[in-house]
């Protein structure tokens, strides 16, 4: 198992096979994300039709076959029918693709961690399939931790850095500031955080270019 994040995907290029209620489950999460995918299923959970409506998930009537997802970047096996997500999952496998085996994990080549956003942090646990319930508890545990004020923080973190990248030369220097920065007075305190740029900007004004 190895974990990595995915941005700047084609998202339609992104399917679930199977569209009841694990369907609608997942989808959910992938609009948390920004992707609207399709999904192939010969029949609907009712709370589809709203995301029809809305323009956030592409629904295409009938069973699965292989020509549907060949081309897929990733596709989540949902179905009721075993034969059907075992069969798609070793054509896609074969393929080099990314698919996630609902029912049977270790037919596929990916999971599904359990995840909460705090802007730009992203918090994501999986037990390898050992136990979904857990994965979620723990996520909650640690959602308890990183609250939301950590959105605000995050933004501060990466305007510090992009600075740090672009105007602080020394790679000693670069770290000092980086690890200042993660001290606990600037997740708290909006003004300190202020008094953090000005220092910064006046100790490596912006007009040094680093190369
Ligand atoms: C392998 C994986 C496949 C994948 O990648 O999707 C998988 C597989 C299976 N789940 C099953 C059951 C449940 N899944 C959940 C919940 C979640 N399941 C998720 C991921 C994953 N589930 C992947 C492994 C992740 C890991 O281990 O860390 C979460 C984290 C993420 C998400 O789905 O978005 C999401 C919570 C997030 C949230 O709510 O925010 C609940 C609890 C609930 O719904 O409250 C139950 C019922 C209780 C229980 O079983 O624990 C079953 C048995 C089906 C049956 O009974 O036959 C299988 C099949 C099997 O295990 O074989
Ligand atoms: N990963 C997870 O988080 C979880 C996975 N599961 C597993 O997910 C699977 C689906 O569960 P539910 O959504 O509750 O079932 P469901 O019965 O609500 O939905 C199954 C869907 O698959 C569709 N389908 C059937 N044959 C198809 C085909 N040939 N091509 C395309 N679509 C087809 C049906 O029309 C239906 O929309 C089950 O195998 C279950 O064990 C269950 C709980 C959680």
């Amino acid at each position: 198992m190895f974990p990595i994040m995915l941005e700047n995907m084609d998202e339609s290029n992104i399917f679930l096979v199977g569209g009841g209620h694990v369907a609608y489950h997942k989808v959910l999460n992938l609009h948390r994300f920004g992707i609207h995918p399709t999904i192939i299923s010969p029949e609907f959970h009712p709370s589809f039709a709203e995301l029809e409506q809305q323009g956030t998930v592409t629904l295409i009537t009938k069973e699965a076959e292989w020509e549907d997802v060949a081309n897929a970047f990733l596709t989540l096996l949902v179905t009721d029918n075993e034969a059907v997500n075992d069969h798609l999952a070793k054509q896609l496998k074969d393929a080099g693709k990314l698919v996630v085996h609902a029912s049977n994990p270790s037919l596929g080549t990916a999971q599904i961690p359990a995840v909460t956003t705090r802007g730009k942090l992203i918090i994501s646990v999986s037990t390898s399939g050992a136990s979904p319930s857990l994965a979620k508890k723990i996520r909650d545990d640690i959602a308890e931790t990183y609250d939301e004020q950590y959105e605000d923080y995050l933004d501060f973190l990466a305007d510090v850095r992009h600075y740090v990248k672009q105007y602080v030369a020394d790679r000693a220097e670069r770290r000092a500031w980086l690890k200042e920065a993660i001290e606990p007075i600037y997740l708290h305190n909006t003004e300190e955080r202020q008094t953090f740029l000005n220092e910064l900007q006046q100790t490596s004004p912006s007009e040094q270019l680093v190369h």
